[in-house]
């Protein structure tokens, strides 16, 4: 039988994915505000703190409740603005931590959809918009007191290269079938998160900006690397942030091989020069890797609680 006390450990709660639809709008220079803007989130908030009473005794009265965190969010979007994920999510960081003492510190994330707008009678139209499906960006800022982590990032990001990719020289053992190849498609879905250095973070930054230079990064450095193994392009898409944009500290990469078979065409008597490909979908590889700063100090509170990468 075990003994001792049993106490409560780690703990977090909030309002889970509010679906945030925020329209801006801008009066241009004459004063016209019939433009609209559009920022699409869903936002999750969760307070860190002193909760104990309520876990080991129901007493509420220091429970914000996931209710109160739900509305706060619809009206800091209105009070306050968007903007940016990592700007809104800080805002409401310092919002709840300011306001209730027992409130430590909290996890606040957020995916952001982009939306373009439809080109109607040749002009790109004032309210009317199509979804952009490139890819989801993705935010996680983190308090722990006066601490502030911010890790932006994107998913779903599909990129191909019909050459420019070989894969060989790799052990072989007699469970080894698979062939050495100098041109193959290389085809995955980027998921990568970015740690803001707490100096660039301090300093306030356009963090939109920041969101657009990193994503060329990674796409350029993909499409222009020949390359050897998905490993190498993930390091050098890493790697290629790192040496242009400062104000990251390091970044994560998660990338499946989206294997593309050659399929044999020989039986129907077709030639097959690298053509006629068969997408599968399962299994794939699964490749992570983090690329850093040497002699920058890991952080790992920024990333415990973001899951999927190394
Ligand atoms: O880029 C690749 N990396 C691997 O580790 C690997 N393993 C494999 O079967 N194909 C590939 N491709």
């Amino acid at each position: 039988m075990a003994t001792g006390d049993i106490v409560l450990g780690p703990n977090q709660y909030g309002k889970a994915e509010c679906r945030l639809v925020r329209i801006t709008r801008d009066p241009d220079a004459a004063g016209d505000a019939t433009r609209h803007g559009i920022e699409d989130l869903n936002v999750t908030s969760q307070l860190r703190g002193d909760f104990e009473a309520c876990h080991t005794e129901g007493d509420n009265s220091q429970v914000v409740a996931t209710d109160t965190q739900k509305n706060t969010v619809y009206a800091f979007a209105k009070e306050h603005g968007v903007h940016s994920p990592e700007q809104f999510l800080t805002t409401l960081g310092e919002h709840f931590v300011g306001e209730f003492p027992w409130v430590h510190g909290g996890r606040w994330e957020a995916e952001q959809y982009t939306w373009d707008r439809i080109v109607a009678d040749g002009d790109p139209h004032d309210h009317a918009f199509v979804r952009a499906g490139r890819e989801t960006r993705t935010c996680v800022v983190q308090r722990d007191g006066d601490e502030l982590f911010v890790v932006s990032g994107l998913k779903d990001c599909t990129v191909l290269k019909s050459t420019g990719s070989e894969f060989h020289g790799f052990p072989r053992d007699r469970y080894t079938t698979l062939g050495d190849t100098t041109d193959r498609i290389l085809a995955t879905s980027v998921s990568a998160a970015w740690r803001y250095t707490p100096a660039a973070v301090a300093s306030g930054l356009d963090y939109n900006a920041l969101y657009a230079d990193v994503r060329d990064l990674l796409l350029e450095a993909f499409a222009q690397l020949h390359s050897l193994a998905l490993q190498q392009s993930i390091f050098a898409m890493g790697k290629a942030v790192l040496e242009q944009v400062e104000e990251v500290a390091e970044i994560k990469l998660s990338c499946p091989n989206k294997h593309h078979f050659l399929v044999d065409l020989a039986p129907f008597g077709l030639d097959n020069d690298h053509e006629v490909f068969f997408a599968a979908d399962r299994p794939y590889g699964l490749i992570q890797a983090t690329v850093q700063r040497e002699g920058t100090p890991a952080e790992p509170r920024a990333w415990a609680s973001i899951p999927g990468f190394a």
